[in-house]
């Protein structure tokens, strides 16, 4: 083995898409490896064993561990992302409320009552591009949810925006730049919301996520600028808005593989839970997850240096054949004989999302995802000719068509 391979040397690696590290690690039959990196060495891990080392604040930071061109789209500068040690706790006491039973609720009820706002429209439509339709019931539903005003007639725009910051967070060229204004425009205008909220012009309702943020103070004891405020409300806007990436692929699933809607239908609130869990383990979203070494570290016999990266394989350890049987076939079942291991199954992350920096919406995601795809599943509907092909050189991927769907009936219950 060459123990620092080359690799491209610039954004370009992350539309070498997914399979980029599964292929490295498979070539060398192995569970870890080195290689140079944008300049820097770099060690990629994977496995349950390498979750918790990758999440142990003494071995692995984030700050200056994400591309500029990753937090201008997706995350924003000064996020919660990029924070370690006390700033991170501090920060992050914000987000825990979501793990709640009644946030997973509250946020379900408001965006399956968007979904059903939004049937009649579609009925009327001759084809439905699920991606795009969802998007925007999914901010509709949202919006209320965290007390954030939105005019019907500003819905789009919004939906559009936020869709664009996540799909073009690893990509040059128009999608990057489409990200990037999109960021700076709804930046501004959470910002100015929040500035509203704090002079008393505009009422957030009690213990929404917007009051929450706007009244939310850092480990310096100081409020958060308008503009980080505006950053965190994005971050739970945004990623609950990511779900139309989801909801595409539970529509793949129920088309590729019927017998789930069969079940889905049946009521059966299980295996609603264990189809989401396998939509998220399967169809590919978060490529890797990366950070800088605290210290000079040693993972199963390889180093990396203090300040090189270390990457940990989240689409490789989630069809990694010695934690997952069959793992390129979507098989919700393997959910009900067995729970999923925290550090096991990380499409969101792993570890503890109390302590470290493990998705504080996966609860919520899980939960939108199982009510959706019932929706979905008591929807008659039918798949069009269209391109259904996944392309994983393409990051974040989605069925390329958008996933089109075309109404037959009214829905089953
Ligand atoms: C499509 C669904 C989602 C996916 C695939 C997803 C994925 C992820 C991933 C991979 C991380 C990074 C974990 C790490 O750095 O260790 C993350 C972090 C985060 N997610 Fe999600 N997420 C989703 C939905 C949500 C939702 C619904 C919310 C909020 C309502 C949310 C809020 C956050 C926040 C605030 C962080 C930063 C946590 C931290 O750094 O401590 N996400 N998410």
């Amino acid at each position: 083995m060459s123990p620092h391979r080359p690799v491209p040397e610039s954004l370009a690696l992350l539309t070498e898409g997914y399979a980029w590290l599964p292929d490295l690690l498979r070539a060398e039959d192995d569970t870890a490896l080195n290689l140079r990196l944008l300049g820097h060495p770099a060690l990629v891990v994977r496995g349950p064993d390498a979750v918790r080392f990758f999440y142990d604040e003494r071995h692995v930071r984030r700050h200056g561990a994400l591309p500029g061109p990753v937090v201008s789209t997706l995350f924003g500068h000064g996020a919660v992302h990029t924070l370690d040690g006390e700033a991170h706790r501090a920060r992050k006491s914000l987000f825990l409320p979501l793990l709640e039973a009644d946030a997973v609720a509250g946020s379900a009820e408001h965006i399956t009552a968007a979904w059903d706002e939004a049937v009649p429209g579609w009925r009327e439509q001759a084809d439905v591009v699920l991606f795009d339709a969802v998007g925007r019931v999914v901010t509709r539903g949202v919006c209320r949810w965290a007390g954030v005003p939105l005019a019907e007639d500003e819905e789009e725009a919004l939906a559009r925006d936020l869709l664009a910051m996540v799909d073009g967070f690893a990509t040059p060229g128009a999608r990057h730049w489409r990200a990037r204004r999109a960021r700076s425009r709804q930046e501004k205008r959470f910002g100015a919301l929040v500035t509203e909220v704090r002079s008393g012009a505009v009422r957030a309702p009690a213990d929404s996520v917007l009051e929450r943020v706007c009244r939310h103070r850092d480990a310096s004891g100081a409020e958060l600028t308008p503009r980080v405020a505006a950053v965190e409300l994005l971050n739970v806007v945004r990623p609950t808005v990511a779900l139309s990436w989801f909801v595409a692929f539970a529509a793949h699933a129920l088309h590729r593989w019927p017998g789930n809607g069969r079940r889905l239908r049946s009521g059966d609130a299980a295996f609603a839970t264990a189809f989401a869990h396998e939509v998220r383990r399967f169809y590919p979203f978060a490529p890797f997850l990366g950070g800088r070494a605290v210290t000079d570290l040693t993972w199963e016999g390889r180093k990396v240096p203090a300040g090189g990266l270390v990457l940990l394989d989240v689409y490789g350890q989630n069809h990694d054949e010695r934690l997952w049987k069959d793992p390129y076939a979507f098989r919700p079942e393997r959910f009900l004989e067995r729970p999923p291991g925290r550090d096991v199954l990380i499409p969101q992350g792993g570890a503890d999302a109390r302590t470290g920096h493990r998705c504080p919406g996966e609860a919520m995601t899980v939960g939108l995802l199982e009510a959706l795809s019932r929706r979905l599943a008591d929807l008659p509907h039918e798949v069009p000719a269209q391109d259904l092909t996944i392309p994983l050189n393409r990051v974040p991927t989605r069925p390329r068509s958008g996933m089109i769907i075309r109404l037959t009936g009214a829905p089953r219950s």
